[in-house]
């Protein structure tokens, strides 16, 4: 029997007056997966996480959580914890009421102590929301998001404003809620933290799907770069060049065949190469490709890496 998926967004359209800021949006997110949601700035991502979580109107197109509109709050909030941009807590009450208080309105049950554990706020329980730093009011946001241990949890980029100690927690704590078999939607900037824990990416560019895949899937379109200091006089390698500011740049699709030859032949003609640096395509490379592209809106499928023979 198969299984459908947790999120099911298909041809999305949103529009804001005449502005259409997300349009003809599709994707899917399965069971257990960690599926970031990532694009440029203005993309649609927040456009279309609010509709998911049931806070705006699709202007166009269906989206199903769990199999259910995510308007039918009854059914669906309970099984699902946010984690938005900025939450609206009320400033004078403590961050145990808050939390206390927030968990009861979700329809879920856990115990605060330990929900408080995880997003490191034991040691503020007692503090009121008002006079909490940017980041532990952060912490707060996770700590409702995750509070009974949602099978879907939804973090619009959680980690903004957290310092090194705290991203680690909180990605600790996305961990052990994926163990226990919970579904993540992550939207970041930080394209290392999708890079490092995403088992599926899609890309959105005003307004559309522009590729989908693995993070393999997504980089293996683009080639990788090999660059080093020739010195001078040395004889030219056996590679096809690209010569910038005293720097050679060799774009590649077979880096270590290439990285291979290049070495080799130094090793032979007894030429160092200095600053010598390898590296495979990144996510980084992706969108850097991505932004090039030209402002006019596609109607086109959007690339599904994978897809591909
Ligand atoms: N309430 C609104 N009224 C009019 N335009 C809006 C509204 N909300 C968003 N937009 C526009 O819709 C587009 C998409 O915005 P959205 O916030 O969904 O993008 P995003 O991908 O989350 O961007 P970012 O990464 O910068 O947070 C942007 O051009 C934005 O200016």
């Amino acid at each position: 029997m198969s299984i459908s998926p947790v999120i099911e967004v298909d041809k999305l359209s949103i529009t804001y007056g005449d502005f259409t800021a997300v349009r003809d949006l599709s994707f899917h997110v399965q069971h257990g997966e960690l599926y970031a949601l990532l694009g440029t700035n203005g993309a649609g991502k927040t456009s279309t996480l609010e509709v998911v979580e049931g806070h705006r109107q699709a202007t166009a197109g269906s989206v199903r959580i769990f199999g259910e509109p995510p308007t039918n709050r009854r059914a669906v909030r309970p099984r699902m914890g946010i984690m938005l941009q900025e939450s609206g807590f009320s400033p004078d009450l403590t961050v145990r009421e808050s939390v206390g208080l927030l968990g009861t309105l979700s329809g879920r049950h856990d115990d605060v102590e330990r929900v408080l554990a995880i997003s490191g706020l034991t040691h503020k329980a007692g503090t009121q929301v008002a006079q909490l730093s940017g980041g532990e009011k952060r912490r707060l946001d996770f700590a409702t998001a995750v509070y009974g241990g949602p099978e879907l949890v939804i973090l619009d980029e959680p980690t903004t404003g957290l310092d090194i100690q705290s991203r680690d927690a909180l990605w600790a704590a996305v961990d052990r809620l994926r163990e226990e078999g919970s579904t993540i939607v992550l939207t970041t900037h930080y394209l290392e933290e999708a890079q490092q824990r995403a088992d599926r990416i899609g890309v959105m560019h005003q307004g559309t799907l522009r590729q989908e895949g693995t993070l393999v899937e997504l980089t293996r379109s683009l080639p990788s770069v090999i660059s080093f200091i020739l010195p001078a006089g040395a004889p030219e390698p056996p590679l096809s060049l690209a010569h910038a500011d005293g720097t050679v740049r060799v774009e590649t699709f077979g880096l270590q065949e290439d990285l291979y030859r290049l070495l080799d032949w130094a090793h032979d003609a007894g030429v160092e190469l200095q600053e010598l640096q390898a590296g495979a395509t990144r996510l980084d490379d992706v969108f850097r490709a991505l932004s090039s592209e030209t402002t006019t809106p596609t109607l086109e499928r959007p690339q599904h890496v994978g897809d591909r023979a």
